[in-house]
């Protein structure tokens, strides 16, 4: 599991780790595990040309220290400060290793920028000195220390202009910005250096293949198809027959036992999945609303009076004004959230895990809201966000795969938030199995979800 604690818990963690250390120590070994990060990006590092961006706080200082160990190595390290009081031991061990301090941009071309602005003591938003700075080092290869300056750490949230870096190196634990878009999309790759804290259980967290792989309903030796589960489908229409075939084909990807369809759209999921039953009976779980069509009430209501948890997805979200008294999992797009909520789509694009988590509480159920990083949010706070997947999986239909999966693993016994998050892990790794880095189309996703399955088995 990767787990993003909040500036509150890493500030914590650092005091009580503080207090049996040696004064420094934690800030040494910041320094260390950055400073092999940047040289991991120089071609070689003697003669190599590196500006370290430093502001008034600690990051600033961990910036400072990891410039001293590249001036070592040979580097020509420049520090341009951007704060009046910069940490002066850093500044002065930078010194001592040849390192120098500048006012503007160095003249010759720097191979990398170093983002020591602000870190966790940071509020969001950067001063112009620093927008300026950036500016003029533009094109440069950015690796950002703990954070991209100018986020706000906690939310994802970006109020105001922000680094964006092609790698951050996070001390101790992921930090929620790092995680949780847009902020999320600022930071690069993540690479995270132990220093050895202490910390307590996170409320946001990301899936990991190996937590996909113990959470993962399996048949044992005696299984047969109703011990697996049996998932319903009520969804497609005579208009929208394709997201009834969809849907289906993310249910029937392998992960309960059997299918049941029950929905406008018959002829073609048959055709298309002659495996399907279209019998009415017994279920474990309901996935409804996908291309729903004008009977998407009573859709909707038949599968709630069955009383086994629920998808709820697409035209069928439009009909949830609060809890629905079963165990539920809603997932929608910024739109869909925006016309349940009455929140500006922008807002909720501009905040998607405060969003997610408001709508948790208010519907009582498992809320997954859908975009680059979707968030799982539980009512009680706690929040997966899903790193798996690739633009390419913004196509029609995809989110009709989606439905059906996350049905079947609610079908096979997951509890919601467990189907949802595995769901959408699943669901971002099959299309990125089936992009390849190219092009891929609804039903591609839905095909390669037993490869992925199979090789985390
Ligand atoms: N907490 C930990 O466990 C560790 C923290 N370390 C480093 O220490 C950092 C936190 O250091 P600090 O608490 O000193 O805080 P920061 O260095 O994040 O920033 C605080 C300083 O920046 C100023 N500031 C705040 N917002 C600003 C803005 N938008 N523009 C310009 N200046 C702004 C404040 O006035 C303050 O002086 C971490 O992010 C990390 O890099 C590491 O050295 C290792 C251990
Ligand atoms: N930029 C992106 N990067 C990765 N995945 C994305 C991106 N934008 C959207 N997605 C994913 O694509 C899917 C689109 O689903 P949805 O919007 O419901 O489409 P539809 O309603 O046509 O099925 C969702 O799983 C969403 O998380
Ligand atoms: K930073």
């Amino acid at each position: 599991m990767r787990s993003a604690h909040t500036v509150e818990q890493v500030r914590a963690a650092e005091t009580a780790l503080m207090a049996r250390l040696p004064e420094g120590a934690l800030m040494q070994r910041a320094a260390a595990g950055l400073a092999y990060a940047v040289l991991d990006l120089l071609p070689q590092a003697y003669g190599a040309r590196v500006t370290l961006l430093v502001g008034s706080g600690d990051n600033g200082g961990d910036a400072l220290y990891a410039g001293a160990l590249l001036a070592r190595r040979g580097v020509r390290v420049s520090a341009w400060l951007l704060a009046a009081a910069p940490h002066r031991a850093g500044l002065e061990a930078l010194r001592r290793a040849g390192g120098r301090v500048v006012e503007a941009a160095p003249s010759q071309p720097q191979d990398v920028v170093v983002d020591g602005i602000v870190g966790i003591g940071g509020r969001p938003g950067l001063r112009p000195e620093a927008v300026a700075a950036l500016e003029v080092l533009r094109g440069v290869p950015v690796v950002a220390v703990d954070v991209p300056s100018g986020v706000d750490v906690d939310t994802g949230r970006i109020d105001g202009p922000a680094v964006r870096a092609d790698v951050t190196v996070t001390f101790g634990t992921h930090k929620v910005a790092l995680l949780a878009d847009p902020a999320a999309a600022y930071a690069g790759a993540v690479h995270l250096v132990d220093i050895g804290l202490d910390l307590p259980e996170a409320a946001v967290e990301s899936l990991q293949a190996a937590d996909v792989v113990a959470l993962l309903p399996r048949p044992d030796e005696h299984a047969h198809k109703y011990t697996r589960g049996v998932v319903g489908i009520r969804a497609g229409s005579a208009r929208y027959p394709g997201a009834g075939v969809l849907c289906v084909s993310g249910a029937a990807a392998g992960l309960c036992g059997m299918v049941r369809y029950l929905a406008g759209a018959r002829d073609a999921v048959v055709a298309a999945h002659p495996d399907v039953v279209t019998e009415n009976g017994r279920v474990q779980a309901w996935a409804v609303g996908s291309g729903g069509g004008p009977d998407v009430a009573t859709m909707l209501a038949e599968a709630r009076a069955d009383g086994v948890p629920l998808v709820v997805d697409a035209d069928a979200l439009g009909l949830v004004d609060g809890p629905l008294g079963v165990p539920a999992v809603l997932t929608p797009h910024a739109g869909e959230l925006s016309r349940m909520t009455g929140a500006a789509r922008a807002d909720i694009e501009g905040d998607p895990l405060g969003h997610a988590r408001e709508a948790a509480v208010t519907y009582d159920a498992v809320v997954l809201l859908k975009g680059r990083h979707t968030v799982v949010a539980r009512p009680d706070g706690n929040a997966r966000i899903t790193t798996t997947g690739v633009a390419w999986l913004a196509t029609a239909g995809a989110g009709d795969v989606l439905a059906g999966l996350i049905g079947a693993l609610l079908a096979a016994g997951l509890e919601p938030y467990d189907a949802a998050s595995v769901g959408s892990w699943l669901h971002g790794a099959a299309a990125t199995y089936a992009a390849r880095g190219g092009p891929i189309t609804a039903p591609d996703v839905a095909r390669a979800i037993p490869g992925v399955v199979r090789d985390l088995l």
